[in-house]
């Protein structure tokens, strides 16, 4: 949320407002950016699988056109997500994550995970419901942990096959069910580096729409062992001098904000900006 953008639930037969397109490709762009006049959107002859009304920008409202497929039209392109976050300004990357989450879960909650009759939208709330056996399906969130190991002067860093070459950052990894926060960072740092950790210390989150994870960030401390990598997840881990470091994650990761934070305190180095703020 921003000073400029607010989430609300608003009902598709509103005339009018801003309208963004998303499909399998990504965000439609044009001169303008990724936010159309509606009315204009709708005339394009767009494949629309749904529409949903997410929230209101400098008092306007907004909604979401999820598209079965992206089509071409001219004067603008499709442009992922990632892009935004890592070219984009705060406001929009912040509108398109949480359309790009909406839209990703109209997509997958068309039919009902029950009993598989097609679900229509709730008018009052952001579910979709089943009127043949009355289940409500919720936008998905995924709990994963992400912790920054310090032993020191030194902090723990690895690499996943999937990171851009030569970047690495701090461990995560999906919460399963019966684990509370602690219980996951424990086990993701076992599963994947074989470390024992102390003094688990929550230092914030941040919503992650990569396509619905809800990032803890927490601090530890290295307790025990040596590090043996698990096979596939991880491709490299080592121990990194906080004056020695690799090519780390993309300044609006909370990876880069624990490693940034935790840099600055041991150099005595003014605080990073909480990544969004
Ligand atoms: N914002 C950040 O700074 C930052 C940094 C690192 C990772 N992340 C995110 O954290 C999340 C978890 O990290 P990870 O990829 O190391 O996870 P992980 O270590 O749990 O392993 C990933 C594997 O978990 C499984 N998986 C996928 N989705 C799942 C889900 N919803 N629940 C349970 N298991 C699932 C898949 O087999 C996948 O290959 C990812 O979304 C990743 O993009 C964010
Ligand atoms: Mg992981
Ligand atoms: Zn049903």
């Amino acid at each position: 949320m921003s000073a400029r953008w607010t989430t609300a639930v608003l009902d598709p037969q509103t005339p009018a407002g801003l309208a963004v397109a998303h499909s399998p490709e990504g965000f439609l762009v044009g001169e303008e950016g990724a936010l159309f006049q509606r009315d204009w959107l709708k005339r394009q002859g767009l494949d629309v699988l749904c529409e949903h009304g997410i929230g209101h920008f400098d008092g306007q409202p907004v909604f979401l056109l999820e598209l079965a497929k992206a089509a071409r039209i001219a004067g603008c392109s499709w442009r992922g997500l990632r892009t935004f976050m890592l070219e984009g300004d705060a406001e929009t990357y912040t509108v398109l994550g949480y359309a790009a989450q909406i839209g990703t879960w109209a997509r997958e909650h068309r039919f009902c995970g029950s009993c598989g009759q097609p679900m229509s939208q709730i008018r009052w709330e952001r579910a979709m419901h089943c009127s043949a056996c009355d289940l409500r399906s919720y936008p998905r969130i995924s709990p994963s942990m992400i912790v920054l190991i310090t032993r020191g002067d030194e902090v723990l860093l690895a690499r996943s096959p999937r990171f851009v070459a030569g970047v690495y950052s701090t461990l995560a990894g999906f919460a399963e069910p019966g684990e509370s926060a602690e219980d996951c960072l424990v086990r993701e740092v076992r599963e994947e580096v074989a470390l024992e950790v102390k003094n688990i210390q929550y230092v914030g989150s941040q919503c992650w729409p990569f396509p619905h994870s809800m990032m803890l960030g927490f601090h530890a401390e290295y307790a025990a062992g040596d590090i043996v990598m698990q096979p596939d997840e991880i491709e490299d881990a080592r121990w990194f001098n906080v004056h020695d470091l690799p090519p780390l994650p993309a300044g609006r990761s909370i990876a880069r904000y624990l490693i940034d934070l935790y840099v600055a305190r041991r150099l005595g180095h003014a605080e990073p900006a909480f990544p969004g703020q």
